[in-house]
């Protein structure tokens, strides 16, 4: 075999594994026009490289955005420099349909590319190579991740049976409405309340029709309070209220409009009617107050004064 042959036949096998690999392989002109056009880019756009050679990228793909991508392609003919987009910026550059079976969710290929600068014999510049690679496993299994993480951040603020937030969360709410009311010194007030004799309602009626009076007040806790409302359920059948920007006067008008609400109610549990009562402390904030764990205890006190006051009443 000559030396020519074997040149030959190597630049053939190359050709031929370009043509198979399983990336998206594009050779641009000065103009845009397409030149080389992969298996991969024949597989995925359905047109042969007879079909798209000489033609403009522009005119056969117009889901590419022309300034955007001649601003990016001009920067490496110029600087002959390679040059990249993921993703995370441009989902795909050619809106080809995704078909894999484990990340079917997604209805295009996401991709990654490469812009590379090819020299010509003189050093110039003259094309262009686009290098397209797949990356839908990597991009749905991350959507996946966070969507994931944002549904368990969720969960682990949230308290199962009310559906309101948890101690915790609620408490490093407040905190964080102290920190923002020392700066800013806009009003905000706390209401705790409590269900009154709430063991004897479990006592009498059972464990679940106790998780139903919780589940009935959490219900009217979320119709009165406002969205910028946090809205905790505190530990067993205490709730607390951190109302932002509201003052002794609105607090005092939702929690008197609450626990109307809450007398006026009939549970209907299996066979029974179920009434219950609450009652409630408000505290506004104030230049006393030294810090959100005073603030909710002086609420939390104010609540126990109305429930040793009788109940069923609001003590601010
Ligand atoms: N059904 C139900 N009961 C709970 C839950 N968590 C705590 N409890 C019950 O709530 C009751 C609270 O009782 P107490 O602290 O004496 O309160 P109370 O009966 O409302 O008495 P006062 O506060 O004086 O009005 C206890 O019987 C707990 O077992 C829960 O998630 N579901």
């Amino acid at each position: 075999m000559s030396l020519e042959t074997s040149q030959l036949n190597e630049l053939h096998w190359l050709m031929e594994m370009l043509h198979n690999i399983d990336v998206g392989l594009v050779v641009l002109d000065r103009d845009y026009h397409i030149q080389i056009w992969n298996g991969f880019m024949e597989n995925h756009s359905g047109l042969l490289p007879r079909e798209v050679k000489g033609k403009s990228l522009f005119e056969l793909f117009d889901e590419i955005p022309q300034d955007w991508f001649k601003r990016k392609a001009e920067s490496v003919f110029l600087l002959k420099n390679k040059a990249f987009t993921i993703w995370e910026q441009r989902p795909y550059l050619f809106k080809f349909l995704n078909y894999r079976p484990i990340t079917g969710t997604a209805d295009y290929m996401y991709q990654n590319s490469t812009f590379i600068p090819l020299l010509s014999a003189t050093g110039e510049v003259t094309h262009l190579c686009l290098i397209i690679y797949d990356v839908t496993d990597n991009a749905v299994s991350k959507q996946d991740l966070e969507r994931v993480n944002a549904e368990l951040a969720v969960l682990s603020q949230t308290d199962a049976l009310s559906g309101l937030v948890n101690h915790d969360h609620w408490q490093h709410c407040l905190q964080a409405e102290y920190k923002r009311w020392s700066r800013s010194q806009k009003p905000s007030s706390v209401l705790m309340l409590s269900i009154d004799n709430f063991k004897k309602i479990n006592d009498s009626h059972g464990f679940s029709a106790g998780d139903e009076v919780i589940r009935h007040l959490s219900g009217l806790i979320r119709e009165h309070t406002a969205e910028g409302d946090i809205c905790g359920r505190y530990g067993g059948d205490d709730f607390a209220l951190l109302l932002t920007g509201s003052d002794a006067a609105r607090g005092k008008a939702l929690a008197e409009q609450l626990r109307k609400a809450v007398s006026g109610a009939i549970i209907g549990y299996k066979n029974t009617d179920l009434a219950y009562s609450i009652s409630l402390g408000l505290v506004e904030i104030n230049k006393d107050i030294q810090n959100s764990y005073t603030w909710a205890e002086l609420a939390l006190n104010a609540m126990l004064a109305a429930k040793k006051a009788g109940g069923n009443r609001l003590q601010a």
